[in-house]
């Protein structure tokens, strides 16, 4: 039987249930030219599609899309391209930057129930654990690539990882299929390029079967990142915080400190992000948990930053940087707030409003309650001391007159001069559920004396 089988790739697709589009990630390179070739002669229970993603990286890109879409009227298959406009941000390398890219425009083809299907092959699972490996990673990252994780709406499969490049390339040949060489395949400054061409046909030469052995310990690997993960979500679900998504560092101290990692490890992937190196981990497990309480200590990296507030661990996108304008406010329209900071509107208030950051003062929150310094508010709302310049508070324009903390309450005063209600939409920081929807703009309290 032929390593590329279409009767056991249908079988294998058949046993994932389902019966929505299964989409080749077709570059028309040898390996996916090989697997969509194999796909048109299986018995699939699913219609067959191709996506072509044009990085717009290499001259003969164009080229290389055209390539895709004759093919795939040839052999009768859906074809769909998407472009890409690349613009890595400083640090990050343009490979990374694409794949990520790609894997995103991919994520967004699929619709519920359809499956991305990649070629990539046994070599490629051999050199991306021996890349993990080069980098120290722990089992998750020598897990390499799994066959089957949730993309987009639906799933990415990798039918391949059993079959050899060798192997895909003698059925390339055997049907003589038509397939493009990407130049930069050859470029040995590239590490996985030189893995491919200098490093695995050395280990070959004394172990013949290395591809293969280095694929089984990767999937070692993945049954004992699968037990790891399976006791860090029991101890993550004992670990959480008060604040829906955060830790509780107490509980936290108490794992001991292997646990300690697995559990911030799977804490951070559930919420979408990256997971750090082995020092910025260990920073979090230890300085964030032993920060005094009314210390801010940070740390951060690419896509993330890990902060603590009381006994909260907050995992957040980067925080914006404050905005230092007074953004003027006639009430009636919406007000946009600048770096992501959502969006502002009220009701009820006539007179013309003003927002400002980061400034102190002084506010009355309840009717008739004392006074109290903007701080002693903040800290009495829970609003942690790295979130509070970038929460909006409302003045009247042109005074110094404070009528709300946006997300937190009014504030009351004699000749307030707004009274209304509030509502601060669209931040970054809803699901910590730290901040009000609506809020009162404070009103008149009567006898008080002004602020
Ligand atoms: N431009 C593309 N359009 C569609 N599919 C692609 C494209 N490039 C790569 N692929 C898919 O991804 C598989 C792996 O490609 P390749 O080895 O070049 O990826 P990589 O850059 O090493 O990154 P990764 O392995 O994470 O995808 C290919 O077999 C193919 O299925």
């Amino acid at each position: 039987m032929d390593a590329l089988d279409p009767e056991r790739l249908a079988a294998d697709l058949a046993a994932l249930g389902g019966r929505g589009r299964c989409w080749v990630a077709y570059s028309g390179g040898l390996d996916s030219s090989a697997l969509l070739h194999a796909l048109t002669l299986a018995p699939l229970t699913r219609p067959l599609g191709a996506i072509h993603i044009d990085h717009g990286l290499q001259p003969a890109a164009r080229a290389w899309r055209v390539h895709c879409r004759e093919h795939c009227r040839a052999l009768g298959v859906r074809f769909v391209a998407r472009a890409l406009a690349l613009s890595p941000p400083p640090g990050e390398s343009l490979e990374a930057h694409a794949r990520a890219a790609r894997y995103r425009a991919f994520g967004r083809v699929l619709g519920r129930d359809e499956l991305l299907l990649t070629a990539h092959h046994l070599d490629d699972q051999a050199e991306t654990l021996l890349l993990a490996l080069l980098r120290g990673s722990g089992v998750h990252g020598l897990a390499a690539m799994p066959g089957c994780a949730p993309l987009g709406r639906g799933r990415l499969v990798r039918p391949l990882l059993g079959v050899s490049r060798s192997q895909l390339l003698d059925y390339a040949r055997r049907h003589r299929l038509d397939w493009i060489d990407d130049p930069s395949n050859e470029v040995l400054c590239h590490d996985r390029n030189l893995l491919r061409h200098q490093v695995l046909p050395l280990l070959r030469t004394r172990w013949p079967a290395a591809p293969t052995t280095i694929a089984r310990s990767a999937a070692h690997c993945a049954e004992a990142a699968a037990l790891i993960d399976r006791q860090a979500g029991h101890d993550l679900a004992a670990v959480a915080g008060a604040v829906p998504g955060s830790l509780s560092v107490a509980a936290l101290a108490g794992l001991e400190c292997a646990a300690r990692r697995a559990v911030v490890r799977l804490w951070l992937r559930r919420q979408g992000f990256s997971v750090p190196g082995r020092a910025r981990l260990e920073r979090i497990v230890t300085e964030l948990l032993a920060a005094r309480a009314d210390a801010s200590p940070v740390v951060a990296w690419r896509d993330c930053e890990v902060r603590r507030y009381r006994d909260g661990l907050y995992a957040l996108t980067p925080l914006p940087m404050m905005p230092d304008e007074v953004l003027r406010w006639s009430p009636g329209a919406a007000l946009i707030l600048p770096q992501g900071l959502g969006e502002l509107q009220v009701t009820g208030v006539e007179v013309a409003l003003e927002v400002r950051f980061g400034v102190g003062g002084q506010c009355r929150p309840r009717p008739g309650g004392s006074r109290r310094s903007l701080k002693k508010v903040f800290q009495e709302a829970g609003v942690a001391p790295w979130l509070r310049p970038l929460v909006p508070l409302l003045f009247v324009a042109g005074t110094d007159r404070l009528v709300a903390i946006a997300g937190v309450c009014g504030c009351h005063q004699r000749d307030a001069g707004a009274s209304g209600r509030l509502r601060w939409s669209g931040h970054p920081w809803g699901a910590l559920g730290v901040f009000r929807e609506i809020c009162e703009v404070g009103r008149a309290t009567g006898g008080l004396g002004a602020q």
